[in-house]
């Protein structure tokens, strides 16, 4: 479809009525620019927000329940995030329409909680374009062939946009979420992260591969089938992070890029340094050797290189590494 733009708004950019302001600046301005315009959304907030993702899970008790059920109560959250997004936008003068992932023709795999898109029937988005809506679609969801309604894992409202980008033939995806793009770590474990200009699809999955949870990988999967240009930002308009088929960082050598973490279980944590070529670099082989961070295991691949640390040896390990090498 000739100029779409796909605008993912995640959980962390809903919260108060100061996001949704920014977000009507953003969707105003986008909506000059392109003719067309999709909206994808996650469930408003995290944790201790009524109706994020975490906060409906709290209800039940997944012994109880089939996996049916929790994908149920799940989708609620995007479903309200849409209507209250699509309610504003209208208050405002805008003519927007909430959808669920059935309505938008998501059809999914069988599985309730990690199922993936298999097909989009757009009849109705295109339809509703065409009358000069903008919809507001309930990420992270869709539906079996049979009619049950399923998630597309955790993090899945990124796919979900991802893929709606891919079938439209969109020219870009913005993804907004609360940090300026891909950082070389997770800047709320090292205040010195800092943000990585641009990614090919390649280098990109890997880092969201190894548990750089910014971007889901699945949608990085979708983006590059089609060639589409994802930017990941924040509604603040600082730094960000393009992904597409050129990068700028044209790693050299030895060189990292990125470090990430993610739970092993609940004493242990896995940290993984991307780069290329890593066994040319002796200086890092040193660090592991000789600095003190209780590794309980460590695997070195040529791109990445893999170390298991008890939970609280994991910010000594972060900052050694990260602040010397990045
Ligand atoms: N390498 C990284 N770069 C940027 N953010 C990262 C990285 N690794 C982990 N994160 C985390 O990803 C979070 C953003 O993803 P997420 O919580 O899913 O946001 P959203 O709700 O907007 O989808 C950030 O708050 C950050 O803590
Ligand atoms: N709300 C879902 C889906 C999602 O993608 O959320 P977010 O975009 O806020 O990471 C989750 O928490 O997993």
């Amino acid at each position: 479809m000739n100029n779409l733009k796909v605008l993912k708004f995640g959980g962390t950019s809903l919260r108060t009525r100061y996001d949704k302001e920014k977000i009507r600046k953003v969707i105003a301005k986008e909506h000059e620019k392109e003719n067309n315009l999709l909206i994808v959304v996650s469930a408003i907030g995290r944790l201790g927000d009524p109706y994020s993702t975490d906060t409906l899970l709290r209800h039940i008790k997944y012994s109880d329940i089939s996996t049916r059920e929790v994908a149920l109560i799940s989708s609620c959250g995007e479903v309200i995030s849409s209507v209250i997004l699509s309610s504003f936008l209208n208050e405002h003068g805008f003519k927007a329409i909430a959808l669920t992932g059935r309505e938008a023709g998501i059809i999914t795999s069988n599985s309730h909680l990690d199922s993936h898109i298999i097909n989009i029937d757009g009849k109705k988005i295109e339809n509703l374009l065409s009358k000069g809506y903008i919809p507001i679609i309930s990420g992270f969801q869709g539906n079996t062939k049979d009619g049950d309604i399923t998630l597309l894992s955790r993090g899945g409202s990124d796919v979900t946009a991802a893929a709606l980008s891919s079938f439209f033939n969109a020219n870009q995806l913005d993804i907004y979420t609360d940090v300026p793009g891909i950082m070389t770590t997770d800047p709320k474990i090292l205040q010195s992260a800092k943000t990585l200009k641009s990614l090919d699809y390649n280098l990109a999955l890997k880092i969201a591969n190894s548990g750089g949870k910014v971007i889901h990988p699945e949608a990085i999967r979708w983006a590059k089938k089609n060639n589409v240009i994802i930017k990941i930002k924040t509604l603040k308009g600082e730094k960000e992070t393009t992904i597409g088929q050129h990068s700028d960082t044209n790693l050299k050598p030895g060189e990292i890029v990125c470090i990430t973490t993610n739970d092993m279980d609940a004493i242990r944590q896995k940290v993984t340094i991307i780069g290329k070529d890593l066994n040319k670099n002796k200086e890092l082989h040193s660090y592991i050797l000789y600095y003190d961070m209780n590794i309980q295991s460590l695997s070195f691949f040529q791109d990445k290189v893999e170390l298991i640390l008890p939970k609280n040896s994991v910010n000594k390990c972060l900052k050694l590494f990260h602040d010397n090498f990045t």
